[in-house]
């Protein structure tokens, strides 16, 4: 995904600064098949200054068999700490997008680490349960998934939830579908579904994370579920969450308020209170 040449420039940063470099080789020599002049280098943390967008993926990695994203918050806390200040420092005007799980609870972590304005640090949050919903409802309506529109809210966890009452196909909604239900009840552990079957996901992050990036670039204000700093929806405030966003150059250029059904706002807030709970915790556990 990092082929599309929609920078002029793009680093590679590493603990590792030989895997930083390798990927940089590789990514150099595929790009020479793609209509692509961006030049893609291995850098350290000084080369990133005056970046316009800084995607941030680096994590500890699970220690057992059957983790959960929730497993990862005090390890990927200290690396964001690690990070996040001085990347902040050298590059004040960029977007930041956060990919490091448990990402609600990260995104939140890195708002504060960044000091930047919540508009500017968007977490890829349930984007990439929806893609995946979406595929599943597309393979089996026999519609493209383009035109389904869809979306799981909430956590990028195991409390996620569809928002049926507003998702739609052809203007038709899919209140109390039974399709959708037991397709949702599917899409929940998907994530860990592929990853139990190749030890990563990566295809699916990368473009939904690269769709982003677009919507950054070219100003494209597309609308798509991502984690950011909830205003006050449903009575919900300073956690980070997914809810349908507008993106452009400017970052969140506006968050989106769907009617949900009552057991969904419930669902929204259930979410709102665990991640709250994760954030204190990990507040507790990391000075
Ligand atoms: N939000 C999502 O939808 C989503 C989807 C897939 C993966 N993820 C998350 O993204 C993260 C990365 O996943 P992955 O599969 O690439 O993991 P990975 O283990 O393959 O890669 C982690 C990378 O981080 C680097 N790293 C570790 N500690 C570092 C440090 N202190 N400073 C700099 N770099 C450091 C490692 O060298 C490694 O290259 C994980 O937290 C994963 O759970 C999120």
């Amino acid at each position: 995904a990092t082929m599309e040449p929609i920078a002029s420039e793009l680093w590679l940063l590493n603990r590792s600064v030989e895997k930083a470099e390798g990927d940089a080789m590789d990514l150099t020599h595929a790009s020479v098949l793609r209509n692509s002049n961006m030049t893609i280098q291995a850098g350290t943390i000084e080369d990133s200054a005056g970046s316009d967008v800084i995607v941030f993926t680096p994590s500890v990695s699970p220690t057992r068999a059957d983790w959960k994203r929730s497993d990862l918050a005090i390890g990927n806390r200290e690396i964001l700490e690690g990070w996040l200040p001085r990347l902040a420092e050298l590059s004040p005007n960029a977007v930041l997008i956060v990919v490091t799980n448990p990402v609600d609870v990260m995104t939140y972590a890195a708002i504060q680490l960044t000091g930047f304005p919540p508009e500017r640090v968007i977490g890829t949050g349930t984007l990439v349960d929806s893609i995946r919903y979406r595929s599943l409802l597309s393979a089996e309506l026999k519609i493209h998934a383009d035109d389904i529109r869809a979306y799981i809210l909430g956590e990028h966890g195991d409390d996620q939830f569809a928002a049926n009452s507003v998702a739609m196909t052809g203007g038709e909604k899919f209140i109390r579908s039974e399709t959708a239900q037991r397709l949702f009840q599917k899409t929940v552990n998907l994530g860990y579904e592929v990853y139990r079957r190749k030890g990563y996901t990566d295809y699916g992050i990368a473009l939904a994370t690269m769709t982003i990036v677009d919507s950054i670039a070219y100003d494209l204000r597309h609308t798509m579920p991502v984690s950011v700093m909830v205003d006050g929806f449903l009575g919900v405030n300073d956690v980070c969450l997914s809810l349908p966003a507008v993106i452009g150059r400017q970052g969140i250029t506006r968050i989106l308020h769907p009617p949900l059904s009552d057991e969904e706002a419930d669902a929204f807030r259930g979410c709102a209170a665990k991640v709250r709970d994760a954030i204190d915790l990990m507040a507790g556990c990391v000075q």
